[in-house]
């Protein structure tokens, strides 16, 4: 079983989560997309985020194909480092093939995740390009130090089976969906 892990806020959910989810699916060979609601990113004010209920419900209005699960993983567990997500999985499905699935905007301050270079040898790493980030996610910090270990995208197909470290760089056609510029033209409505 190949699992796609898509771990965000959803503050709210848009279709631009759905391009991410769909792209990884397909490009990558998928058996399942799991959204992964954060109960709080731990680098995000919580002020401005909704209520995790509320996530949840955007989150499953858009995740509706077969292959896409909406989880509160984190909040049952009571995790909200990505690297002790991933080792909580892990531990609890010895054989799932996870990968992590991530917008390049993430990709380009991943480097202030905690235990970022232990999340790049957990897991294989899937980046999906998103307008506005385009030149500094592939000019990271985490893309130089993890130079060696990129897969070409035509090769992604085979990223869920490869040992970690391992990651690729997926040009989609760019979708500019963003949760900031929802909030904003609420507040402006
Ligand atoms: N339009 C998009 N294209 C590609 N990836 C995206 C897009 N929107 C969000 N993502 C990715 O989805 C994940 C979850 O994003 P998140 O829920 O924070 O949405 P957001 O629109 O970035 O929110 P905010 O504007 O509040 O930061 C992140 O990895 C992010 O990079
Ligand atoms: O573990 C970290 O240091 C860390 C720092 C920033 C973001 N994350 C995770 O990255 C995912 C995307 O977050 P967001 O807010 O961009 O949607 C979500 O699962 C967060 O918990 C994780």
């Amino acid at each position: 079983m190949k699992v796609g892990l898509f771990g965000g806020s959803f503050n709210p959910a848009h279709d631009g989560h759905l391009h991410l989810a769909e792209t990884a699916l397909n490009r990558l060979g998928l058996d399942r997309v799991v959204w992964l609601v954060s109960p709080q990113n731990p680098l995000k004010d919580s002020a401005h985020t909704a209520p995790l209920a509320e996530r949840m419900a955007g989150a499953r209005a858009l995740a509706t194909g077969p292959e896409m699960v909406v989880s509160d993983f984190e909040t049952r567990v009571g995790t909200t480092w990505t690297v002790d997500t991933l080792r909580a999985l892990q531990t609890r499905h010895p054989g799932v093939r996870f990968v992590w699935l991530m917008g390049s905007d993430n990709m380009a301050g991943f480097h202030r995740w905690r235990g970022w270079t232990d999340i790049m040898r957990a897991v294989p790493v899937a980046v999906i390009a998103r307008p506005g980030s385009l030149l500094e996610s592939r000019t990271s910090p985490a893309a130089a130090r993890f130079a060696s270990f990129r897969v070409p995208q035509e090769r992604a197909r085979m990223l869920p089976s490869m040992p970690a470290p391992a990651w690729t760089y997926l040009t989609a056609p760019l979708n500019a969906k963003s949760s900031t510029a929802i909030r904003a033209g609420r507040a402006g409505a």
